[in-house]
């Protein structure tokens, strides 16, 4: 059965606002869910383990007694690492080091380093980087393992010199993932808890008697997740609340369709609710990608994902130019931009709002989500207008530093305190005065 995904015409009339409706999603805008989330989060506020105990058998259908009984030790992610198959192993420990590698890089090119500088009157300002003491990734279990995530959060956490790195990763039904554990081992993770949900979320944040309370929690999950980290912001800082995958590839259409086919699905098999459209200036070109899709789709075990996907959320756009497929791209902002032609980085320049771009024919979005080194955890449903991929930076934080000279603070001195008066707040205009002469 072929699939009917859409197809739009940039010439039509109506067309922006048919490609809104395309693109309208409201992360965490489920009311049930956010009320869910919220009950539970109070909960293991209130009761600690107990609660979090309660949560995780009842979710997960296990038959814990105790929170530590969830724990995995540094032994098993050992154990796990040793017992990958070689091939396995050395495509993980490939993936961690060009991860590691490009953090690096991100760390030194981004300021890491702070900064100080002297004034003509001896005064010194600068700013002192820290890295967080304690972070919490989560590592979504639910349907599906994620390694390449482990990977994505805890290297950059460690390259940042974050000391404890505490994953929390859902088992369903008490089922380990050895890839997962092994990517925690390679990656350096302190500790792992088994848990998942807003249950973990909530432990995390607050901290029970087995669980420490984290400064910040990273990592994506789904809807209970997202609405449990949206709560917790204030208490403890999170990265950012990442909606379902999305693929925007923009093509000249002369990259064979196969490839372009294959790379809408490789987003749409993460989730129904995965966006993959495709911009194109050529008719014809996207008659190709729409026959592949439906070459292609059988083969695929996650046929039934990726035909709801591409069926509910999917497009292909024919536009006038390359030209305007940049400027659509724009307002879309999507989380992996694919410019799949000749000369990329022409159009790369025009460019602003985009997670992470991919350019040319070679570089596959797949290749990105495992070991190209950028992380893959990205940000989704338009934020990528106003954020940044996650990355070293997110387990960083910056302390200003004043150091007035005696001289210094006879200048700063009468401009505060002036200032002071106008607000009407006389301890702080006293207190810039008693320092002068
Ligand atoms: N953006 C990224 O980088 C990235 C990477 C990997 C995965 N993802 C996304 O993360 C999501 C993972 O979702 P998932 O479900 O597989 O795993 P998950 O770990 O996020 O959620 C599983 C947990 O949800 C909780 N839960 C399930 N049903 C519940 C209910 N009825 N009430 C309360 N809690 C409930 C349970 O505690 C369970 O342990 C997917 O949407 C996937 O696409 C994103
Ligand atoms: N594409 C996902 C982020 O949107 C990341 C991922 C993990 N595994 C495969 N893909
Ligand atoms: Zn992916």
């Amino acid at each position: 059965m072929g699939i009917a995904i859409r197809k739009l015409d940039s010439t039509d009339a109506g067309f922006r606002q048919k490609l809104s409706s395309v693109l309208a999603f409201e992360a965490g805008e489920d009311e049930a869910i956010d009320r869910a989330a919220a009950g539970i989060l109070a909960d293991v506020k209130a009761r600690g383990d107990a609660a979090v105990l309660e949560y995780t058998n009842r979710f997960d259908r296990l038959s814990a007694t105790a929170v530590s009984a969830l724990e995995i030790g540094q032994d098993e992610l050992k154990k796990a690492l040793d017992g990958l198959p070689a091939a396995r192993r050395a495509a993980l420990q490939t993936a961690a080091d060009r991860v590691r590698a490009y953090h690096e890089r991100q760390k030194k090119e981004c300021g890491s380093d702070g900064f100080l500088y002297t004034e003509a009157d001896g005064t010194v300002l600068g700013q002192k980087v820290t890295p967080l003491d304690r972070v919490g990734i989560y590592v979504p279990g639910g349907k599906a393992a994620y390694p390449s995530s482990v990977l994505m959060n805890a290297i950059p956490a460690k390259v940042a010199g974050v000391q404890e790195v505490i994953m929390v990763v859902p088992t369903p039904d008490g089922v380990k993932n050895e890839l997962v554990l092994a990517a925690a081992a390679i990656a350096g993770v302190d500790r792992v808890f088994t848990i998942g949900g807003a249950q973990a979320v909530g432990a995390l944040a607050y901290g029970t008697d087995t669980i420490p309370q984290v400064d910040k929690i990273v990592g994506p999950g789904n809807a209970y997740v997202a609405a449990a980290k949206r709560r917790v912001f204030g208490t403890v800082g999170i990265d950012m609340i990442a909606g379902p995958s999305e693929i925007l590839v923009i093509c000249d259409g002369s990259t064979d369709p196969d490839w372009i086919a294959m790379d809408l699905f490789s987003q749409a098999e993460h989730d129904e609710l995965a966006q993959s459209i495709l911009l194109c200036p050529d008719a014809d070109y996207i008659a190709r990608v729409e026959a592949s899709i439906n070459k292609q789709l059988d083969a695929m075990p996650r046929k039934d994902v990726i035909r709801t996907s591409l069926t509910d959320r999917g497009a292909l756009v024919k536009v006038r130019d390359m030209d305007e497929a940049c400027e659509i791209a724009n307002a879309i902002a999507a989380e992996h931009l694919e410019i799949s032609a000749e000369q990329p980085q022409q159009w790369a320049d025009k460019i602003r709002h985009a997670g992470a771009m991919f350019l040319g024919r070679f570089s596959s979005e797949a290749l990105g989500d495992y070991c190209a080194g950028p992380n893959h955890v990205l940000p989704t449903s338009r934020t990528a207008r106003f954020s940044s991929p996650l990355g070293v930076y997110d387990f960083q934080k910056r302390s200003s530093i004043i150091q007035v000279s005696e001289a210094g603070a006879q200048t700063l001195g009468k401009v505060a305190a002036e200032l002071a008066y106008g607000e009407g707040l006389q301890a702080h205009a006293r207190s810039a005065e008693l320092r002068l002469k």
